[in-house]
């Protein structure tokens, strides 16, 4: 089977810094791939890369098959809000939106009504814990509550894949790991692909793969059985 997502001989330089020296990546459908190595050594350029955000230097981003590095600016964009999912270090919800509006709001920005958009979306408050806090503002929710919520909305237009930077970066070790299997399963729930940086090497083991980076290339490649 073919990969979802696919960076081929990727290539980004700022001035005279490399930031990624030709790095090849693949992840298939419900493959989980950790992004982890020292500071500056090219993780998020990777993964901006790999989500259409940086266009590369050189080399291709492939989605199914597609190119999409060489699209125009209007239909990457779109191709970003409708096929790809985001999560943050610190969700970056709406604040004044309650958390059922927050996860409608990438499939109101695709034309679906509200009523039926707010409907879809709930149908992740249970999987993910956050039954009975559809209401609740995001200034009334925990970091881990936030950060589940920010999963939601990331799988609310089933992507294809997630893309998450420092997910867990803000919260206590507890908590990460609670918000790492729930982002792991409920990504693989949806056969979407998970592309994840973080700086926490057990963060990283809830994931099927993890790349080392050092200096803008794969320096090393683990590889688990999730169970
Ligand atoms: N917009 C930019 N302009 C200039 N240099 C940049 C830019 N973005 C990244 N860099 C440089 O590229 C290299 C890789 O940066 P990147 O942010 O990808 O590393 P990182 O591994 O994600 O780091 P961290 O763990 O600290 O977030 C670094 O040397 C950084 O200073």
């Amino acid at each position: 089977m073919g990969a979802v997502l696919a960076g081929h001989g990727l290539v980004k330089k700022y001035g005279s810094t490399t930031a990624l020296g030709g790095v090849d990546v693949e992840v298939g459908e419900r493959d989980s791939l950790a992004i982890m190595g020292p500071s500056g050594s090219g993780k998020s350029t990777l993964l901006h890369t790999l989500a259409g955000i940086i266009r590369p230097d050189d080399g291709q981003v492939l989605l199914r098959g597609e190119r999409i590095d060489s699209l125009g600016e209007n239909r990457l964009s779109a191709l970003r809000r409708k096929r790809f999912g985001f999560v943050f270090q610190c969700g970056q919800l709406l604040p004044e939106l309650p958390a059922e509006e927050n996860v409608a709001l990438p499939l109101m920005l695709e034309g679906v009504p509200r009523a039926e958009a707010v409907a879809r979306g709930r149908r992740w408050f249970a999987p993910l814990g956050l039954e009975g806090l559809e209401r609740r503002r995001p200034g009334q929710l925990s970091g881990g509550q936030a950060q589940r919520v920010a999963i939601a909305r990331a799988l609310a237009v089933e992507p294809d894949v997630v893309f998450a930077d420092e997910p867990t970066g803000a919260l206590d070790q507890r908590t990460s790991t609670e918000v790492v299997q729930l982002l792991t399963f409920a990504t693989r729930e949806t056969g979407a692909a998970l592309v994840m940086v973080t700086h926490d090497a057990d963060v990283a083991a809830h994931c099927g793969r993890v790349l080392q980076v050092r200096d803008g290339r794969i320096s090393g490649y683990s590889q688990f059985t999730i169970a």
